[in-house]
């Protein structure tokens, strides 16, 4: 029995906001593609009717954390349809390699992750579309690593559309500070009005993220960064924040300007991928 799982992080290629909704979210268009790199999951499942993270993640309380939450979500939505037993029970580690509040959606991948993995290993049977109905609950991007495919995602992300962006190589790096997502999304000067565009025409005109002004201006490190970076391909925020990314043709290109990066930088590189590594274990089985 496979115990362990990947859960991949996410680049949005491109990101604009289009609108605020009356519940003080943003609507957005945005390209997700994820990357062969990532937390890896031990997931066991047991009899002892409890979900138990062995391993803690700093800064986040047991019960608070997504992995915990997406399993008991998933235990309670199939003990009241009768598909699970009542002791069904789940031990969960993980290995984080992925800096939290990076923009890079960890939290979000974890917690898919933990839907996907443990609806599989405890038989529950559910479709990979109730699956991500269940994941919205959890995280605006959950829905788009439970289904596991590049899209185009509309609304506040749960709108996807399969996407088949080039898989680029990647330098991923993250300049040291986090930057809180409500921060962003409150900050009056953030671009909230970019008109709604087809994909079509979003495909042929150049990326960009409308987040990267405000979070440059407001985190010294970022902006030094994105300078840097340009100086050698071209380079954007994914998400909010603050982790930036630049992309190469090759891999040696990009672990070539990884070398150079000042101290400061802690960064990797890695392929950016249209079938998550999670499907792809998955459909393996
Ligand atoms: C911007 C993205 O990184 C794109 O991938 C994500 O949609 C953000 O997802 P996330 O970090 O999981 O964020 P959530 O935990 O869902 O939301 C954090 C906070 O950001 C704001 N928020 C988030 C997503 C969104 N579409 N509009 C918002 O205004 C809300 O104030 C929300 O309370
Ligand atoms: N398993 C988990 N891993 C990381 N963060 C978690 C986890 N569970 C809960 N959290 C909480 O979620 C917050 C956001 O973490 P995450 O790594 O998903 O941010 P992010 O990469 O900025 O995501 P996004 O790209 O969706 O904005 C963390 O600061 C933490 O408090």
């Amino acid at each position: 029995m496979i115990t362990s799982w990947p859960a991949p992080a996410k680049l949005n290629l491109f990101l604009y906001i289009t609108g605020r909704r009356a519940d003080g979210y943003h609507n957005l268009q945005t390209l997700f593609q994820f990357l062969d790199y990532g937390d890896q999951l031990q997931i066991t499942p047991d009899s002892s009717g409890r979900v138990t993270l062995t391993t803690p993640v700093e800064g986040v309380a047991h019960d608070d954390n997504l992995m915990v939450r997406a399993a008991l979500l998933l235990r309670q939505a199939a003990l009241a349809q009768r598909r699970l037993p009542a002791d069904a029970g789940a031990q969960i580690a993980i290995e984080k390699r992925l800096p939290m509040g990076g923009g890079l959606g960890g939290g979000s991948s974890d917690a898919a992750t933990v839907l996907v993995a443990l609806n599989h290993l405890w038989g529950a049977g559910f479709s990979l579309e109730t699956l991500a109905e269940l994941g919205i609950r959890l995280g605006a991007d959950v829905p788009v690593f439970v289904r596991g495919f590049a899209a185009f995602a509309q609304g506040v992300g749960e709108q996807l559309q399969p996407a088949d962006p080039a898989e680029k190589w990647y330098l991923v790096a993250h300049p040291g500070v986090s930057v809180p997502t409500p921060l962003v999304f409150n900050d009056p000067q953030l671009t909230r009005d970019t008109p709604v565009r087809s994909l079509a025409a979003l495909l042929s005109t150049p990326f960009h993220n409308d987040c990267e002004a405000v979070v440059r201006k407001r985190f010294r490190e970022v902006d030094e960064l994105v300078s840097w970076l340009l100086e050698y391909a071209p380079s954007r925020l994914t998400g909010t924040g603050a982790c930036v990314f630049a992309e190469f043709d090759t891999e040696s290109a990009a672990r070539q300007v990884l070398e150079l990066a000042p101290k400061w930088v802690c960064g990797f590189v890695a392929r950016g991928v249209n079938v998550s590594p999670l499907h792809r274990t998955l459909s393996g089985l």
